[in-house]
């Protein structure tokens, strides 16, 4: 925000002194407030930065602070919850608009950012019958982040998240758990001769316990609907296994490996951030 100049002032708190001291040390912000509601207190535009369960106690902390017209959103993993959470604390005349920029990294806390983390990536914004004026503010603001825009609808999103991000981080954490209960995980061994899957797979499940542990209970439905058809897939595959129906196999390996040409050959491939894009329209100069 602040290396694009989208922001007059941006101020932020965090409950964790710890992490407050550390913002200040690095100057993250313009300034860190000892209150949320210092920080959102006369600000055009707050975001929400914490995990999805802690959402609805920080829109009720601020809800009293919020001037007029203020835009609210947020950078929730899950979006049904949040909205459900964070639109019946906030006071009339104040919009919600939900959002989430698919961008991240395993890293947690005030050091894990980076002026580049938006950049190239997908941020899905729910309008929530925010005005059109509102709605448009945001989308600059993230593209000016040079982040692209979507505009979706809670549920829709909810499940579109459950196949792309939500169930492969439990699978991510499922595949650790499971090396780690052969006791060969710390093996030196297996660590120095682990492949680039289950490397891959070590960091994504050392991901923050606390956001994860929110994602699955907020996001309850959708990333049971999509296990249950995951389970479905693996007995299919296990059964081929044992059967050695190597023709099921074959068949479904090419039909996978068509998917990721597919979204190659599309240049839709934006696993990695494209760190040379220059930010996008600036937003304005208000408060952040
Ligand atoms: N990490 C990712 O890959 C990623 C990507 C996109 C969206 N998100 C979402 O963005 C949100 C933040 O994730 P993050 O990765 O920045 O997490 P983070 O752990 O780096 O930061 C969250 C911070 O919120 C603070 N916090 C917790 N409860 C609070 C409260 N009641 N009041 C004030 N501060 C509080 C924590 O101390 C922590 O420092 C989450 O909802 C997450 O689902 C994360
Ligand atoms: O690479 C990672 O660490 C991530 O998994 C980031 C990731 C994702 O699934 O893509 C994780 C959660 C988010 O809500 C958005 C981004």
């Amino acid at each position: 925000i602040r290396q694009a100049g989208l922001a007059g002032e941006v101020a932020g708190y965090d409950i964790d002194a710890g992490h407050r001291e550390t913002a200040r040390e690095i100057g993250l912000c313009d300034v860190i407030c000892d209150s949320a509601a210092e920080a959102a207190q006369g600000a055009d535009l707050v975001m929400l930065c914490v995990p999805v369960g802690a959402m609805g106690a920080v829109a009720e902390d601020i809800a009293p602070v919020l001037k007029p017209g203020a835009t609210v959103s947020d950078t929730g993993s899950v979006k049904r919850a949040v909205i459900d959470a964070v639109v019946p604390a906030l006071p009339d005349g104040v919009h919600f608009i939900a959002g989430h920029p698919l961008a991240g990294t395993e890293q947690s806390g005030p050091r894990a950012g980076f002026a580049a983390l938006f950049s190239g990536r997908w941020c899905i914004l729910v309008p929530n019958g925010a005005p059109q004026a509102a709605q448009d503010r945001l989308a600059a603001f993230w593209t000016g982040m040079g982040a692209h825009v979507d505009w979706m609808d809670a549920d829709h999103h909810d499940l579109v998240l459950a196949v792309t991000s939500h169930t492969p981080h439990l699978i991510a954490y499922t595949m650790v758990g499971v090396a780690d209960d052969l006791g060969r995980v710390t093996d030196s061994e297996v660590v120095k001769y682990s492949a680039a899957g289950f490397r891959d797979f070590t960091r994504i499940a050392a991901s923050d316990p606390t956001m994860w542990r929110d994602v699955f209970l907020s996001n309850k439905e959708a990333t049971l609907e999509i296990l249950g058809r995951f389970t479905e897939e693996l007995f299919a595959l296990q059964r081929a296994i044992r059967t050695g129906d190597g023709q099921q196999l074959h068949d479904y390996f090419t039909r996978t490996r068509a998917i990721r040409r597919g979204i190659i050959e599309a240049g839709q491939d934006t696993a990695a951030p494209d760190f040379g894009r220059g930010g996008g329209t600036k937003a304005g100069g208000g408060n952040a």
